[in-house]
Formats: structure tokens, sequence, C-alpha cells
């Protein structure tokens, strides 16, 4: 198994390229099972969790090209409606595919999801959504076999929770329904923003995109001729980045991004005592006199993310008094924590809460256990600013969301190195 050796106490320094979104490029593959017409996608990142989905499209019997950040994908041939346990254990959004295939052959069989890392994630508002469209679910051997043989039907889906993928698996299955279906309570995250407009492009009406409440006019099974786009960049990459550049309290640059989809995270930046400069497509994060505790509360978009919550916790580990993190999302999202307390970071945790004693005690390197993709990225900006080594275990996790780790943070200053256990 390979793992990384940091050597800390860097100073970062120069330009970091953010890559296309891993989460919004999963779901605009499983899209492509609605297409009709091959389809180029442009700004793909280069990451685990990507090449995982093209395996999967490629065993339902569709093919992909790969050239350079663009991917070809061509589903006209799809005649499996499958996707296996062997699959789908390795990276839950895998069960995006269900309102796709679904609403397209009329039934679907995907593995449950195994359990996760950062909490239970149950599925049971995709499979709601689904049933008030028409379809029949049955749970089968670790299977959910879904079926709508007259075709799924446009409907009123009152979700619960705000659900990310939920929304997302709805809205696919909603494109090709027969009438109009209306989601309340959807998610609005740019990744969800762009799934709609690239429908939308395709010739779906979509209305509502970016508010709470969407209305898809299905097609009634008429399949879609989709438009090449290029994937919006990674908004959590470019957290991680901007975290970089703040926890080494270093003068970095981040671009290829878009700042509107980095409020939240650009907010508490400055909280934090950080100026930054920005123009469209890129922010430069500039050195502070005192790093200054915060309080943190995730939510849904616009609000804070949580998948930025686990690297806000190691910075806050270098701030100037204490600072609390509220998970609002998953109930098991705290496993860094035990990992930055071995690297001598002061943290108490109270069910959700973390209270973080920031420069309570410096970090020293060590050997840490990467637990799930954004506890990982914390134990990096940790190791950064640790004294001495720190070596990184089951980096797989990284690997799942993170374009280049190491290429990226050597260019701009860092000492990071790969090697096999
Ligand atoms: C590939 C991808 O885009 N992953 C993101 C997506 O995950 P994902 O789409 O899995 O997250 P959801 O928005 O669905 O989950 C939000 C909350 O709803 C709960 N829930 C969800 C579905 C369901 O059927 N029942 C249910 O109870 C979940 O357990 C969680 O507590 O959004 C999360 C929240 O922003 C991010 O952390 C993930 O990085
Ligand atoms: C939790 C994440 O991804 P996934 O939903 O694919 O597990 C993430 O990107 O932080």
């Amino acid at each position: 198994m390979e793992y990384l050796k940091i050597n800390g106490e860097s100073k970062l320094t120069g330009e970091v390229k953010i890559s296309g979104a891993k989460n919004a490029a999963l779901p605009l593959i499983a899209a492509t099972i609605l297409a009709k017409n091959e389809i180029s996608i442009c700004n793909m990142p280069n990451v685990v969790d990507i090449n995982t989905l093209l395996k999967l499209i490629d065993k339902l019997g569709g093919t992909f090209k790969k050239e350079e950040t663009c991917i070809k994908i061509d589903t006209s041939k799809l005649n499996k409606t499958t996707a296996t346990y062997d699959i789908v254990k390795t990276m839950r959004a895998s069960i995006l595919v269900l309102g796709p295939i679904l609403a397209r052959f009329g039934h679907c069989e995907v593995s449950l999801p195994g359990g996760c890392a950062i909490g239970q994630r149950p599925v049971d508002l995709h499979l709601k959504a689904l049933e008030a469209m028409g379809a029949q679910i049955k749970i089968n051997h670790g299977y959910i076999e879904a079926t709508a043989p007259n075709g799924l039907k446009g409907t009123k889906i009152v979700f619960d929770k705000v659900t990310v993928g939920g929304t997302e698996n709805t809205v696919m299955a909603a494109a090709l329904a027969d009438g109009v279906t209306t989601i309340v309570n959807a998610a609005k995250e740019p990744e969800v923003q762009q799934l709609c407009e690239v429908i939308k492009d395709a010739g779906v009406l979509i209305e509502g995109i970016g508010t709470d409440t969407l209305i898809i006019h299905g097609t009634n099974r008429k399949l879609l001729e989709f438009k090449d786009f290029d994937v919006i960049p990674d908004r959590i990459e470019a957290g991680t980045y901007l975290c970089a550049a703040a926890i080494t309290n270093s003068k970095l640059k981040i671009s290829k991004v878009n700042p509107i989809h980095l409020e939240a995270i650009l907010s508490k930046l400055e909280e934090m005592n950080f100026k930054l400069i920005q123009d469209e497509t890129s922010i430069t994060v500039l050195p502070t006199d005192e790093i200054k505790p915060v309080n943190i509360v995730t939510r849904e978009y616009p609000g804070f993310p949580t998948d930025m919550q686990a690297q806000f916790m190691a910075l806050a580990t270098q701030a100037n008094g204490v600072s609390t993190i509220d998970e609002r999302l998953f109930e098991n999202r705290f496993m860094h924590v035990s990992e930055l307390l071995r690297l001598g970071a002061d943290i108490h945790l109270n069910g959700n809460i973390a209270t973080i004693n920031g420069k309570a005690n410096s970090l020293n390197g060590t050997d840490v256990m990467a637990t799930d993709l954004r506890a990982s990225s914390a134990l990096v900006l940790s190791a950064l600013v640790a004294k001495g080594e720190t070596s990184i275990h089951r980096i797989y996790h990284l690997d799942r969301g993170y374009e280049d780790l190491e290429g990226k943070l050597n260019q701009i200053g860092a000492r990071v190195d790969r090697f096999n256990e």
C-alpha cells in the first residue's frame, strides 16, 4: 500500500491550478446514460473515482476514450442494467446510475452501497423519490431492484432532507419521465446546478435551477442529444489549497476557480484574518500577522460545506485561540480528530461539536492514518506545518478525489514523497 511522507514547516509560494470538480463530474458521467449521442466532457479531473465510474459505464456496455483532460463517452449501445457490488463497494456515487438506467430501460439493479467512514448515508430518499414516480423497488440479496415497466411518471416530490445525490438521481430520472416532476427542498449545490444546466441544454425544460424547487419537464423516454461541455472547477480542491496557503501562512494564488462557489469558505478565511485578492477566476491568499479562531457550522450550499470541515479543523489548530466546528450533515465525520491528536493538536469532541484549542501545542510529525477523503487532506495540511516528518498511510482515500496531489504541492514548495509500504 502506498503512503505519503511530508517534511513539515514548509512555506508555499506560486500558483496552483484547480482541476474539474469530482462531485460535478460523477453525476454528469451518470447523465450520459440518458444520451443518444457521443459526448465530449472536458476539464475532467484525473482521479480514481472518475475512473471507477467510467469502468462501470464500460461494464454496462458503454464506451469511453480519454484525450488529455477530455473524455468522450458513448452510451448509445448500453445494454446492461446491473451495477455490481465489486464497483459499487469502492464508490458510493455509483448509486447515481440508478435513476438514469431505470428511466431509460424500465429496470435497474444496483448493489446497495456499503458502510462508509463518515456516517450511515442511507439512500432511502433516492428510493422514495423513484417510487413516487411509479417505480417498484425491492431490496434482494443486497441489491436494489427497481422496475418501472411502463416508464416513470412525473409527480411532486418533497424531500425530507436536502440530499445532493438524491436530487441528482431524481433529476436524471425525471428527464426521461412522462410529464412534469416538481422537486421541493432540492439541493442547490453548484454541482447539482451544472447537472441541471447540461440536461437543459440537451433539450429538457428545467425550471428553478439554483433554487430549492426544481421543475423538470420529462421527454417520456425519448433519449437526449447532449452538447459537449467542461466540468466546473472543484470548489473543495480549491478550498483545500486555500487552507494550505493559510495553514503555512504563505502567499499563494489559486487559479482556474469560480470564487462565487467559494463564498462561505472565503468568508471564514477572512474571519480568520486572511486577506484575499480575487478576480473572476483566481484567489490569492496573503500571509497574516495573527490567525484568528473561528466558529463553523456545516450546512447545505450556500452554507459552509461539510467537505471542508476537516481542512478547517487542521487550520484552526494554528489559530490564536479557541475555535468550534459543528458538523450537521454526517454523524461520523470526525475521524480525523484522533489522528490530529496524534500530531499533537488539542481538540475536544462533544457529540457533533469539536472544540479546537489553537496553538495550545505545536504539531509534531508522526505516522497517521487516512480514514476518508477529506480527513486525509486535513492530515496533509497539518503535516505541512508540523515539525519534522509525517507519514500518512492509506492514501487511496486521497487518490479518490485529489488530482496529482503531491505534484501540485511540490510545485509550490512543499516536500511530499510517495512510497510503497
Ligand atoms: C459524490 C458527491 O457529490 N458527494 C457529496 C454529496 O454526497 P451525498 O449525495 O451522498 O450526500 P447527501 O446530500 O445525499 O447527504 C446529506 C445528508 O442526507 C442524508 N441522506 C441522504 C440520502 C438519503 O437517501 N437519505 C439520507 O438520510 C445523508 O446521510 C446525509 O446526512 O453531498 C455531500 C453533502 O454535501 C458531500 O459531503 C459529498 O461529498
Ligand atoms: C464525501 C465525499 O465524497 P463521496 O460522497 O463520493 O464519498 C467527498 O467528496 O468529500
